[in-house]
């Protein structure tokens, strides 16, 4: 984005799109004032609501609603902020909203509608939020679960980004010192020893291991975990879909070939949102009653792929028909190409009284459940949040993206190398300041004080519009 662009007035409905008791026209820009006085034939008083009429630039009224001026800096963006509180109708809002242009336009501004992001943008370029933070704000409002949400709201607040200021400090005073001592060579191989470097780089790498642990949850509680139901038509896929998300959601029928296209939901395990994606029926492409279940197929295989788990159903009542065995080896065959950590061997059907049956083949995980009954669910659950690496929910999680994850690892494995040259007999201390300084800007990707600008503009481009 161009400097200009920056800086120019922006204007958007802030509130859902539809219908909705109230809805919000946000304008964020250098000095409001003009454009206040412009709409309203006043300015409110900062920080108060003004209740009265929106009118066209003719003078035909809009609507009656609520104004609130915030002066810069004490707003969202830390610009003079605008806000037109209308009621909610999508015409209504509308009509606002080309109110606020026309009026812009008239004062000769270039106000224009805000891209994705960009009210949340400028509060990170104006020292409102740091990045974590902002990009909180994004994970807040597309919260699946409640724990995804209040961990959001941690981050908000700061809970992350503290903890990543509070180890970016650390490494920088310890590459202080190494600095200093750098610049005394006679005293290099005193250093280490007296200024404890040595402990003080391990103190930092653990605390730099439990914060990538929290972190950890935090992503898994944002991103969720994909698993993917598989297996022959009729083992009963879609009915343990509609098992574990407590809703018929997917249809169920003895007729084999009865899903033919995925069917997706949210679920959510103590808190961490499963993805589950219910798939066709595979079997033998001759099999297929029609080109529509060959399709459905191809699309089973596409979700088995980019699945983080993979739930192999099998029917109990069928495992001794050699048709069927053969059908399961084919697919079995198939699914070697999944890493066997991904993989689950579910047996359905146990309340048929054939539990015996199910084999547990060698070092993989299986379950014997039956969808109808709901036994063994809980236990699959269980194994869902293992395979997910979800530590019981720690209070005071706070939601991180798999970036932060990421600036983490980086920053671990330049500790890791800083430490390799402090425990060399004759440390290279120009060495390990070098990794000292790796470390810290990895941290700092997180943050945003050392962060490219493409990575900003894909970040903010993913906001809804008018955030
Ligand atoms: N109507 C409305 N509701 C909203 C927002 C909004 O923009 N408009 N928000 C938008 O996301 C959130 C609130 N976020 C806000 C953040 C900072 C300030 C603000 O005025 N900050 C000043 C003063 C702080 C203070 O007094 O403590 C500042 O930072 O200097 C306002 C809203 C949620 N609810
Ligand atoms: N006894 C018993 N029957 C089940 C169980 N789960 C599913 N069924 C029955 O098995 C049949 C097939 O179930 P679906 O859930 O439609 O099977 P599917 O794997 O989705 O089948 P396709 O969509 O054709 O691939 C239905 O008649 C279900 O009622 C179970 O746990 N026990
Ligand atoms: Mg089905």
């Amino acid at each position: 984005m161009t400097l200009a662009r920056l800086h120019d007035p922006i204007v958007a409905i802030a509130t859902a799109p539809g219908r909705g008791a109230v809805g919000i026209v946000r304008v964020s820009g250098p000095d409001l004032k003009p454009l206040a006085q412009a709409l309203l034939g006043q300015v409110p008083a900062p920080r108060h609501a003004l209740y009265g009429p929106f009118r066209e630039a003719d003078g035909a009224l809009i609507d009656h609603g609520l104004a609130l001026y915030f002066p810069a800096p004490h707003s969202y963006t830390g610009e003079d902020v605008l806000e037109l509180q209308a009621h909610g109708g999508p015409v209504v809002l509308q009509l606002l909203l080309a109110r606020c242009l026309g009026a812009g336009a008239a004062l000769g501004w270039p106000l224009r509608l805000a891209e994705p992001g960009e009210f949340t943008q400028r509060a990170f370029l104006n020292d409102k939020l740091d990045l974590a933070q902002a990009e909180a704000v994004a994970d807040l409002i597309d919260a699946s679960t409640e724990a995804a949400a209040r961990s959001a709201t941690r981050s908000l607040a700061g809970a992350f980004s503290q903890e990543i200021e509070g180890l970016a400090e650390r490494i920088v005073t310890l590459r202080m010192l190494v600095e200093a001592t750098l610049d005394f060579p006679e005293e290099e191989i005193d250093f280490l020893e007296k200024a404890d470097a040595r402990g003080k780089l391990r103190a930092i790498q653990a605390a730099v291991d439990a914060v990538l642990g929290r972190a950890r949850q935090g992503a898994l509680l944002r991103e969720g975990l994909r698993v993917v139901l598989a297996g022959q038509p009729n083992v009963g896929k879609s009915s343990l879909l509609n098992a574990l998300a407590g809703a018929e959601l997917a249809i169920v029928t003895p007729i084999a070939g009865t899903t033919r296209d995925r069917v997706s939901e949210t679920i959510q395990i103590e808190g961490v949102p499963i993805h589950i994606t219910d798939t066709a029926g595979l079997r033998d492409d001759a099999a297929a009653s029609d080109e529509v279940e060959r399709i459905g197929m191809a699309r089973s295989w596409e979700s088995i792929a980019s699945a983080d788990a993979v739930l192999f159903l099998h029917d109990l009542t069928r495992l001794q028909d050699p048709a069927y065995q053969a059908a399961d080896a084919v697919i079995a065959q198939k699914l070697q190409a999944v890493d066997p950590a991904r993989r689950i061997q579910v047996f359905n059907k146990a309340d048929s009284g054939t539990e015996a049956l199910a084999t547990h083949p060698e070092g993989e995980a299986a379950l014997v459940i039956s969808a109808r009954t709901g036994q063994g669910l809980e236990a699959l659950r269980r194994l869902l949040l293992e395979r997910a690496g979800w530590q019981a929910a720690p209070e005071g999680v706070y939601i991180a993206r798999t970036r932060h994850v990421q600036a983490l690892r980086e920053a671990a494995e330049h500790l890791a190398l800083a430490a390799e040259h402090a425990d060399q007999a004759d440390a290279a201390l120009d060495l390990l300041a070098e990794e000292l300084r790796l470390a810290h800007e990895a941290l700092q990707q997180i943050t945003g004080r050392f962060s490219a600008d493409d990575l900003l503009g894909e970040i903010f481009s993913r906001f809804c519009i008018g955030k």
